[in-house]
């Protein structure tokens, strides 16, 4: 019999927890909970679970006990100095500010990726190998960064692309993105393991702000089918972003090796891996979820032409497609966004009049974002980039994330360029 003390002060009660009969059950795997056996387990339960995940094992409260008090900041919770924002100039510069404040951790979990973290360095360096071709004689007075996703108008052709526990790096999480989103009209993302429920991500949102919410299949169906029910019933939340990339956790060592030092039980990313399906399949998933939802949706973790292509044949129900190698986080090696653009460039280009085509991974600057939309895709995404801009200033670090003004002048530039 195991005694797990779970303290929730998210829900502003102190809640001694019983799991023991829940642990098979538990989508993190048994270890995540085992490793937190007699002890205060709140840095560890507060920082992935949504704030009434606890309401769900009511049946094994067992009465109340004293919080302990944390030996260090779980996190820059309790750090929270102010960074002076306006001298962040670039995403770079970002990232450094965030990399002082949060605790190792989250560093780990936000910055690594898989192996050799080969796929990772070449989203960027893919960008950067690409050079652009301004056109002179251009009137530039016009900028407008306004368009549609889906037939939604947003304010960037940007978005944040989904990213699980963003409470690691900063108290407002993934609430604290969307905050970050509004003053843009940018579309967000929210992940299957948001660390904040999509009801209060959303909670806030402007009339006309709009998000997606990212779905993992779980092993245990019922509790995918359960929250696609809860997603349906959000009028904000447009589409169901399917990923397809990461059937299993990519082998992240910078995870690994922080949480070698913690405990035994593996890293923060198989953890949150133990209760995913590895089974899914074109033949069988796609008719599965049209079962379940009333939304579109998106495929997201396409790295071929060929899958690119048997994604429409699933057009109407599929809308779009992300182009993306989960930021080199799943298997090394896979190609960067970018050149899967060229791919279909090159064998199939009727995709992109079939579905919209998106892309994340590596983008750093505005002439990045440019490029992708010069080779077709509709709109492109940021995952690291504006979690270190939450962790760095909490919403207002997210909106710096997004606005870095002079790259916003060179995408104005050329997104004149391309409609010429
Ligand atoms: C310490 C005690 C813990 C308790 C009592 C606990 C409890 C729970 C509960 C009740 C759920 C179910 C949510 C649902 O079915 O909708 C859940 C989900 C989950 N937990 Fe834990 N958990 C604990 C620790 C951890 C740890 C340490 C990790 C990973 C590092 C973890 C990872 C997850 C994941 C990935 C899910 C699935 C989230 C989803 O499907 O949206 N848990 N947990
Ligand atoms: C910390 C972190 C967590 C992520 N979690 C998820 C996730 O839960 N679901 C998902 O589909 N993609 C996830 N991704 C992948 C992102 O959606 C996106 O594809 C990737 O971050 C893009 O690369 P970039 O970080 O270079 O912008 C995650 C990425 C990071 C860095």
């Amino acid at each position: 019999m195991y005694e797990i003390q779970v303290l929730s002060h998210i829900l502003g009660l102190a809640n001694c927890e019983k799991v023991t009969n829940f642990l098979e059950e538990h989508p993190g795997g048994s270890q995540a909970i085992l490793r937190c056996a007699g002890r205060d387990a709140t840095e560890d339960f507060d920082l992935i679970h949504p704030a009434e995940t606890l309401k769900e094992i009511e049946s094994s409260y067992l009465g109340l006990c004293e919080p302990q008090k944390p030996k260090d900041p779980p996190s820059n919770l309790a750090l929270e100095e102010k960074t002076d924002l306006n001298t962040l100039l670039n995403l770079e510069e970002i990232e450094e500010a965030a990399t002082k404040v949060i605790s190792k951790k989250a560093w780990a979990y936000y910055y690594s990726a898989s192996d050799d973290k080969i796929s990772k360095l070449q989203n960027t360096q893919a960008y950067r190998s690409i050079m652009l071709r301004p056109r002179i004689f251009v009137d530039c007075r016009a900028c407008d960064l306004e368009m549609t996703i889906l037939g939604h108008r947003v304010g960037l052709p940007l978005f944040v692309s989904p990213t699980a526990m963003a409470r690691l790096g900063h108290s407002t999480g993934e609430a604290g993105i969307a905050q970050g989103c509004r003053p843009f009209n940018a579309l967000q993302i929210i992940a299957n393991n948001s660390s904040v429920s999509p009801e209060d991500v959303v909670a806030g949102a402007t009339p006309g702000q709009i998000f997606g919410w990212q779905l993992y299949v779980q092993l245990n169906r019922k509790s995918s089918e359960d929250m696609l029910a809860r997603v349906d019933r959000l009028d904000q939340i447009k589409f169901i972003v399917l990923t397809l990339d990461a059937p299993v956790s990519g082998k992240r060592e910078d995870d690994e090796r922080i949480n070698i030092q913690a405990s035994s039980t593996g890293s923060v990313s198989a953890q949150l891996f133990a209760g995913t399906d590895p089974s899914l399949t074109w033949a069988d998933t796609l008719k599965w979820l049209s079962k379940h939802t009333k939304k579109p949706v998106v495929l997201k973790g396409i790295q071929t032409h060929e899958d690119a292509l048997l994604a429409t044949q699933y057009a109407p129900f599929v809308k779009a497609i992300v182009l993306s190698n989960h930021g080199g986080r799943s298997l090394d090696t896979a190609p960067p966004a970018v050149h899967t653009l060229l791919e279909i460039q090159a064998y199939c280009p009727d995709v992109f009049k079939r579905v919209e085509v998106w892309v994340d991974g590596g983008i750093r600057r505005g002439t990045d974002v440019i490029k992708a939309l010069c080779l077709g895709a509709r709109c492109v995404g940021i995952g690291r980039a504006a979690l270190w801009g939450l962790a760095a200033g909490g919403a207002e670090g997210v909106e710096r994330t997004l606005k870095s003004k002079s790259d916003l002048k060179v995408c104005d530039l050329a997104l004149i360029i391309i409609s010429q």
